[in-house]
């Protein structure tokens, strides 16, 4: 049957402020690097008065993943709480304007918050490190899950990072039983290690029950299985999941399905600022599925992308990632 939706995606809405730095500067802000840190408001105002020149370019993991599908021509939705204020306008607008159908209803007059953002600190290696205040995002409830939208989508995408919300788990519960009780499928990105470590009894149960296809980067996926040996967490995860899509930065991706296994090496690049890599290596992976592209194509288009959007400042493509695959011979 032809669903509307090649890839409906859920998660934190929120718009990146991204700002360069020395590693020393991580030290004196106390900011861990590489991973994602949540934030309260007064850090933000904080952290924001200390870092030097900023660009706002919208964020948002899942929402950065449509995007990359959207931008290749796919048909995709999103789902991810916004506040009226001018980061949620700016948010909306990019969405929308890249094709994706965003539909959420806004935030509340009483969910005291505004958009969520991130401050994003770029390292001189191209490193980023995430400090995201989730405002408004956080108030996703089941409310806002369309059923008819979900059983519309032939996968849908849900972000880790999500989880960190009250009423998240039961949003994703109502959006993975519309769309499997419609014949789609459901996949999930892991995130963040520390991610992992906050929800791990709720994306096991996930994982066991739900995910079709995986997306998880080699940190996430031996912090899941608990274990420091990436070949037994990648085992573990195929022995339970039908596709696995693991990136492994500099080295590139693995895809295990079926008891086979591909290798997509990374596409060389100078890094310039590394957030939404992962991102957008599922974005164009979920996009040449969709299109029914052999998995060791998805996974070397989902480098391509990746390798694109490291490439410059901002976590969304700037080029047209359709040609850049075309002029390496992957479509
Ligand atoms: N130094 C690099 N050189 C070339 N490609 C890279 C490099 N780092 C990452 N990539 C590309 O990006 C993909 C995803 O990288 P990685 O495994 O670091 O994901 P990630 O940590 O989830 O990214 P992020 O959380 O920043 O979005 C890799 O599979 C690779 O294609
Ligand atoms: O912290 C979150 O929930 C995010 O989604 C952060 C994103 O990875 C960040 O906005 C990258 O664009």
């Amino acid at each position: 049957m032809t669903k509307r939706f090649d890839v409906v995606g859920i998660g934190n809405a929120m718009v990146d402020v991204l700002a360069r730095c020395k590693d020393d500067f991580l030290g004196e802000v106390g900011v861990e690097k590489g991973i994602m840190q949540l934030i309260d408001m007064e850090r933000a105002v904080d952290l924001y008065g200390r870092v030097g020149p900023a660009r706002e370019v919208s964020g948002g993991s899942a929402a950065n993943t449509i995007a990359v599908v959207a931008s290749l021509g796919g048909s995709t939705a999103y789902v991810g709480k916004v506040k009226d204020d001018q980061l949620g306008a700016i948010f909306a607008h990019d969405l929308r304007a890249q094709g994706a159908v965003y539909e959420t209803a806004l935030a509340t007059a009483k969910q005291k918050a505004e958009t969520g953002r991130c401050i994003v600190l770029v390292t001189p290696d191209g490193e980023r490190s995430m400090n995201t205040y989730l405002g408004v995002t956080e108030f996703l409830s089941p409310d806002d899950i369309d059923p008819a939208q979900m059983a519309d989508a032939a996968m849908i995408y849900l972000e880790g990072y999500r989880f960190d919300g009250p009423e998240s788990h039961a949003a994703f519960a109502k959006a993975i039983e519309a769309t499997k009780g419609a014949g789609g499928k459901v996949s999930l990105t892991l995130s963040d290690p520390f991610c992992v470590e906050r929800h791990r009894d709720a994306f096991r149960e996930m994982l066991r029950d739900h995910v079709d296809l995986l997306f998880a980067n080699r940190d996430e996926i031996c912090s899941m299985y608990e274990t420091d040996d990436f070949e037994a967490a990648l085992a573990a995860a195929a022995e339970e999941i039908e596709i696995v899509a693991c990136t492994e930065s500099e080295k590139g991706a693995h895809i295990l399905a079926g008891g086979q296994r591909w290798h997509a090496p990374a596409k060389p690049v100078k890094i310039q600022d590394a957030t939404g890599a992962g991102d957008a290596f599922a974005g164009a992976f979920l996009w040449a599925y969709s299109k029914g592209y052999p998995l060791d194509l998805c996974g070397r288009m989902g480098c391509a992308a990746a390798s694109e959007v490291i490439s410059h400042i901002g976590a969304r493509p700037e080029a047209d990632l359709f040609e850049i695959f075309r002029s390496d011979g992957l479509v």
